[in-house]
């Protein structure tokens, strides 16, 4: 069996975020990132700061981990990063995590493919708008989008990040690229070191209310979900939540 490069592994908790916020669920959290958005909340996973917390595991072990620390608690969990799709080897966890019927998120960014892909029940991929600094490759989020569309059994959503405008312009244009795909917007968190978090709490509640005001005014927008991110409101950016 072959190993995993793992961050943290954490939960239960919610998840905070997209297609299946409010979901009970456990995290597994991979090392490495083939991007480097610029407001990244999980700039450890590949900017050095965590190079010593990183284990390599095998799924099993993962299993283990799991189990340790979520007991009995739970039956879904959500495999994030980094970008956990520069791993091939993924595969072998999430069937394992299906033999022992436990079902599977996914959160990337949508630059690289992996067959594995198809094995995933709530797929997440949210390309970077031009405030991350990243550029998307269209060409392969094209090929992504298509394969998954060809299989019916898959369930996927994109999920777009806005900080500003041209964010938000970003995100109108991959909508429009994609109409037929589940669409969810959600607020930037623009203050990553703040322990304040009734601070933090009002000032993203205020820039998820100006963007609902957009979207409502906006014709392009019209089938959408816009979202905040439910464990920062709850949080703060407290790690392993
Ligand atoms: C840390 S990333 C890991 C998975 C994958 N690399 C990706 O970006 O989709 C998980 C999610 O958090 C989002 N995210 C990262 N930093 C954020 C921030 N400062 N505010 C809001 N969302 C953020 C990303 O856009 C992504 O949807
Ligand atoms: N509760 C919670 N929900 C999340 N949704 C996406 C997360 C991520 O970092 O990928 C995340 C996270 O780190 N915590
Ligand atoms: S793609 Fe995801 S993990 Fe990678 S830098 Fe951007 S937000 Fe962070
Ligand atoms: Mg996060």
């Amino acid at each position: 069996m072959s190993k995993i490069p793992v961050m943290e592994i954490f939960g239960p908790t919610i998840q905070g975020e997209g297609m299946v916020i409010g979901q009970k669920t456990m995290f597994v959290r991979t090392a490495g990132c083939d991007y480097s958005c610029s407001w990244c909340d999980s700039s450890f996973t590949w900017d050095g700061s965590g190079k010593k917390d990183i284990r390599m595991m095998e799924p099993m072990e993962i299993w283990q981990e799991l189990e340790r620390i979520g007991g009995n608690n739970f039956s879904f969990v959500t495999i994030s990063g980094g970008n956990p799709a520069l791993l091939t080897n993924l595969s072998e966890l999430i069937q394992l995590l299906k033999e022992k019927q436990i079902k599977t998120g996914l959160e990337t960014q949508g630059s690289k493919w992996q067959d594995w892909f198809y094995e995933i029940d709530e797929l997440t991929i949210s390309p970077k708008p031009p405030s991350s600094k990243m550029e998307t490759n269209f060409e392969i989020l094209d090929v992504i989008i298509t394969k998954l569309k060809q299989n019916e059994q898959s369930k996927f959503s994109l999920k777009v990040v806005v900080f500003d405008e041209e964010d938000y312009r970003y995100a109108q244009k991959v909508h429009s690229r994609y109409p037929d795909i589940p669409f969810f917007l959600q607020v930037g968190n623009d203050d990553l070191t703040t322990m304040d978090n009734k601070e933090l709490l009002l000032h993203l509640l205020d820039k998820y209310e100006r963007l609902i005001e957009k979207v409502i005014q906006d014709p392009t927008l019209n089938n959408v979900k816009v979202l905040p991110q439910m464990h920062t409101l709850l949080w703060g950016n407290k790690r392993g939540v």
